[in-house]
């Protein structure tokens, strides 16, 4: 499972934490703008707006699972198993693979709006990287400081979702975790009044209490409330250090912690590997790892933009103590 945020203070900040069993060796990856994108069925993007983001390399392109560019937008890829249905090629469509998502969107285009317009003529096409890499089936949270949209390809075709949350979890569809928000309108981060009988002289034992009945649990759904109820109602200053330190208390309201999700196989389990918040703003791309809650930081604009290949840096993902004696 995975969670993705976006988050505006002074600044626009959107990450996700990466919830799997193992790791496809992905990596801190810079896209600069004149590295040229050969697509299967579109055309080349043989200059683009820079991104950033986290990616596995692979025969030289890079497998984005989520990224910014360099005019603000966001965007990233959750798992969406058995709901993900990738089409056959559609003659007059823009035939997008799942795996050139990301950077088609996040190389083209600066807002929201300009996205959601584009969609419309889009088709995700039902092709795999390679053997080695078949598509996943994924779906889509694009955000700008303003406004994030979830896209869906499904059954019944691409769908569009205005999301006002900010977040995006995994099954079931977009339409159906929003509906589900209903159930929790009740909760409260002030403390609860007696509604049960005036009869009952019932105490408000404890702080948080307005807020019982907020799902813990990690399935997706749950993460769902669970991150939208903690984003909606988060408060943060506007520094760049309160601000990440926020975001990632939002991504940590939804971790996961080895031991609590079981993956079938025994003795495997989910964890959250990585944890990103990336100030759109800027261009720096901080993470923490399961093992590392240090906060990491790669800054796009050190890099040189106008350059033809990509830049990476491997994961730091041993603990960083600060030993204080
Ligand atoms: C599985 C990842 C999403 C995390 C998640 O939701 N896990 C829950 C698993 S489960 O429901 O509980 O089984 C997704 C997010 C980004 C994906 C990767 C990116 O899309 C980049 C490439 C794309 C290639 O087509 C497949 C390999 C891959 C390297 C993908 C592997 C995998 O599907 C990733 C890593």
């Amino acid at each position: 499972m995975c969670t993705g945020v976006s988050y505006t203070t002074r600044d626009h900040y959107f990450g996700r934490n990466l919830d799997l069993e193992f790791s496809y060796h992905e990596e801190v990856v810079v896209t600069p703008r004149n590295f040229p994108f050969r697509f299967r069925r579109v055309d080349p993007l043989e200059t683009h707006h820079a991104i950033i983001g986290i990616a596995t390399i692979a025969d030289g392109f890079p497998l984005y699972y989520d990224a910014v560019n360099e005019r603000g937008l966001g965007m990233a890829g959750l798992n969406f198993p058995d709901n993900a249905d990738y089409k056959p090629e559609a003659p007059g469509s823009t035939n997008i693979a799942s795996f050139e998502f990301i950077p088609w969107v996040l190389g083209r285009f600066e807002t929201v709006d300009e996205v959601e317009a584009a969609l419309a003529g889009v088709t995700i096409v039902d092709v795999s990287f390679s053997d080695a890499f078949p598509a996943s089936p994924l779906h889509w949270i694009i955000a700008d400081r303003s406004r994030s949209i979830t896209v869906e390809s499904v059954r019944e075709g691409l769908r569009v979702y205005d999301n006002p949350v900010g977040v995006l979890t995994n099954n079931p569809t977009f339409d159906i975790q929003l509906f589900g928000l209903n159930n929790y309108m009740h909760l409260s981060t002030y403390p609860p009044e007696n509604h049960f009988s005036p009869e009952l002289p019932l105490d408000r034992y404890s702080r948080g209490m307005g807020a019982i009945g907020l799902p813990g649990d990690l399935s997706s759904s749950s993460r769902f409330v669970k991150a939208a109820f903690t984003r909606m109602n988060s408060v943060a200053g506007e520094s760049e250090s309160e601000s990440i330190s926020q975001f990632f208390q939002i991504l940590g309201s939804v971790a996961q912690q080895r031991g609590c999700v079981h993956v079938g196989e025994e003795g495997k389990f989910e964890i959250t590997i990585y944890s990103s918040c990336c100030n759109t703003d800027t261009g720096v791309y901080y993470y923490t790892t399961y093992e590392n809650s240090q906060v990491s930081g790669v800054d796009m604009h050190r890099e040189d933009l106008d350059a033809d290949a990509l830049v990476h840096y491997p994961l730091v993902t041993g603990q960083q103590i600060n030993m204080q004696n």
